[in-house]
């Protein structure tokens, strides 16, 4: 792989107060070697032979989908080729962007070099069919702020526009979660990243530790902090952040916000525009993209009765989605389109009762989904 044609990242984000004038510290150059270093024989390179080119692509309201991960039936082995179909597929049906290594990505189960196989491998996916403009979000949450800047130089250098950044939780019970740790982690993680952080408060995945709206505005105005996905469900918080964010901006423009307030789940996504919300980062759009963006253009359309009437099918499929987990989400993939395969190990392959189990319960919004 040539090495890519952007040699500064400063400056190459447009979202955030003051945030033009950010610089970051650090980058380098990535090279094949990177690449496939833990990989071996079993990543193919040449698919990747194009530089990767760093542009200006804003972050604005829409339907963001975290994307699965996929791995060979057989060796476990990252599978690009469905990688970048699934992309492609999603970009097809209209979403705004994908977030690669979030947790329906698996993140946990990719070694440094492969994540940056699978956004390298979705940037060029895009690319090749036509949605350069599209951003991908990167999750580059670790334990350690060393490590998540780590992640998020990694991700700059694959092609990733931003960052989601989990707060760290193995040593959560020494500090709250509106700490002053987290504070710091956070504000050093987005001084040293070449692309702007995106907060994931998701309290279900770091040991339960709930980030207040308080400390969430306090880092939005941190000039590379440019959004926040609440998987808690808080539209009470989400209503706050919005609210304060709006206030903070010089001047807010709807359509392209500086600071983007995403609803984390697809069971809440009307419910997030009511609250000021500008749209979702959310893994059931892997499986049904239309009924996501549907949903929230009726409501955008002032098309309140049509969109809550949707928002009940997603909301429903989307209780199958939580339930089942990426575990879930794959099989209903594999069941109703066909592929998807199975979650890296340790993660068991679900039984055939699972799977119909779940395929029945994405019933509804399927019929919905290929109705649109
Ligand atoms: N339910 C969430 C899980 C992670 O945030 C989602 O839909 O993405």
């Amino acid at each position: 792989m040539a090495p890519h044609n952007d040699s500064s990242p400063a400056g190459s984000f447009t979202n955030g107060f003051n945030k033009m004038a950010f610089q970051p510290s650090g980058s380098s150059t990535l090279t094949v070697e990177d690449l496939t270093a833990e990989l071996g024989s079993s990543y193919d390179s040449s698919s990747l032979d194009a530089p990767i080119s760093h542009v200006k692509r804003p972050l604005i309201p829409g339907v963001y989908v975290p994307t699965m991960c996929f791995f060979e039936k057989e060796t476990e082995d990252v599978d690009t080729v469905t990688i970048a179909r699934h992309a492609v597929r999603l970009a097809r049906a209209g979403v705004t962007g994908l977030a690669t290594q979030g947790s329906n990505g698996e993140a946990v189960h990719l070694t440094h070099s492969e994540r940056q196989v699978v956004t390298a491998t979705t940037r060029k996916a895009l690319n090749d069919a036509g949605f350069s403009h599209m951003p991908i979000i990167v999750g580059c949450g670790a334990q350690s702020t060393r490590e998540a800047i780590l992640l998020c130089r990694q991700a700059w250098k694959a092609g990733g526009d931003y960052a989601l950044v989990l707060p760290p939780s193995y040593y959560a019970p020494l500090f709250a979660p509106s700490s002053q740790t987290i504070l710091e982690f956070f504000n050093a993680v987005a001084d040293a990243s070449p692309i702007p952080i995106i907060i994931y408060n998701y309290p279900g995945a770091v040991n339960g530790m709930d980030m207040s709206s308080d400390i969430i505005v306090q880092l939005a105005q941190h000039p590379n902090i440019v959004g926040v996905k609440l998987t808690c469900g808080n539209t009470g918080k989400l209503n706050r952040v919005a609210a304060a964010t709006r206030k903070l901006a010089k001047k807010y423009d709807p359509k392209n916000p500086d600071f983007l307030v995403l609803a984390g789940s697809a069971d809440f996504s009307i419910q997030a525009l009511a609250a000021g919300g500008h749209g979702i980062l959310a893994g059931l759009a892997n499986i049904a993209p239309k009924a996501c963006i549907q949903t929230i253009e009726l409501w955008n359309q002032g098309k309140h009765t049509e969109a809550q009437e949707m928002q009940e099918i997603v909301s429903q499929g989307d209780w199958t989605a939580i339930q089942g987990g990426v575990v879930g989400v794959k099989a209903g993939l594999e069941e109703w389109a066909g592929y998807g395969g199975y979650c890296r190990s340790p993660l068991p392959r679900p039984t055939a009762e699972q799977s119909k189990n779940w395929k029945d319960g994405f019933k509804d919004l399927m019929m919905l989904e290929k109705s649109l």
